[in-house]
């Protein structure tokens, strides 16, 4: 059996539970359930603080998880990530308020509350600057407002957060983090079966499949418009001038996609949605 860490709470839980789901797994019924076997698909899943699955997979008590880089780097721990999971992208970075800082050299010697002490602790070492780290659990940006740090070093999404304690963000940027599929370092067998599953989920979500009809003299042309991923179907109409074309396209900007093929002569130009994919 696979052993699966699963975020039980926090912004990670709710994306990841669903990726599973879509990906034929057995999700957890109640919320307060720690454990949940699948047998039927030879895996088990532990719902843990997503702080806490770096160091049970890096530790091999469990064989891979769902976390944010972030929170895997922090950790120190042994685990690596073998794929982005394309959800939870945050940067992380130095805030402090307005006006106050522009670039990393002028933390030396001032205290940066941040809840990554690890990940912040490892940045500023190799960049040579000293600064007196601050731990706390969550909310960091109150600490400089409440005067127990000068700055602060955070996951920053749409930077709101930020601003309504008037700060701002200086410096390098920390890290690029979103969710990661982490493994333990004895790679267990069945971890191919799961990440080509969660792949799946990742294509179904991102593609969408476009069909059209197509004079047939205009097919290099539409095909430079939708390349598909290996080469899109070609298939004859009964009006032998016309061809019928299927391609999977990104789900982003298929309307402009629409439009440049219709302009080009393609016409009862079809969008579907993918349920499952295996690419
Ligand atoms: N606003 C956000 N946008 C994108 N990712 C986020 C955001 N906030 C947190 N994350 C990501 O979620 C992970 C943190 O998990 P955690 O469980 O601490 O989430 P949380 O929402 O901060 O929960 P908690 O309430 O316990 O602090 C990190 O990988 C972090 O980058
Ligand atoms: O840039 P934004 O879109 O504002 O998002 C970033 C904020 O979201 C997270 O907070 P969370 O709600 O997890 O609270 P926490 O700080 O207590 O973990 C993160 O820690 C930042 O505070
Ligand atoms: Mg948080």
């Amino acid at each position: 059996m696979l052993k699966i860490a699963v975020p039980n709470k926090g912004s990670l839980a709710e994306t990841a539970a669903q990726m599973l789901h879509e990906a034929g797994y057995v999700g957890r019924r109640d919320p307060k359930e720690l454990i949940v076997a699948d047998p039927r698909n030879g895996v088990e899943f532990f719902y843990l603080r997503p702080r806490d699955i770096a160091t049970y997979v890096g530790s091999g008590a469990l064989d891979v998880g769902i976390t944010g880089r972030d929170l895997l780097l922090d950790s120190g721990s042994a685990a690596a990530e073998i794929a982005a999971l394309d959800f939870a992208a945050s940067t992380f970075r130095f805030a402090g308020p307005t006006g106050v800082f522009t670039e990393l050299e002028d933390l030396a010697d001032k205290r940066v509350a941040t809840s990554y002490p690890g990940l912040v602790g490892d940045f500023l070492a190799a960049s040579g600057v000293t600064a007196d780290l601050i731990r706390l659990d969550g909310a960091v940006e109150s600490a400089v407002r409440l005067g127990v740090a000068d700055a602060v070093a955070d996951v920053v999404e749409t930077g709101s957060t930020l601003r309504k304690q008037g700060l701002e963000i200086f410096g390098p940027v920390i890290l690029e983090s979103e969710a990661v599929l982490i493994s333990s370092p004895t790679n267990a067998t069945g971890i191919d079966t799961l990440l080509r599953r969660l792949q799946g989920v990742m294509v179904a979500r991102q593609y969408v499949l476009i069909d059209y009809d197509l004079p047939a003299r205009l097919l290099e042309k539409a095909v430079a418009l939708t390349p598909g991923i290996e080469s899109p179907t070609v298939s004859p109409l009964r009006d032998p001038e016309w061809i019928a074309v299927r391609a999977m396209v990104k789900r982003d900007g298929t309307n402009h996609i629409m439009d440049d093929l219709y302009e080009l002569g393609a016409r009862a130009i079809l969008v579907t949605p993918i349920h499952a994919a295996r690419i």
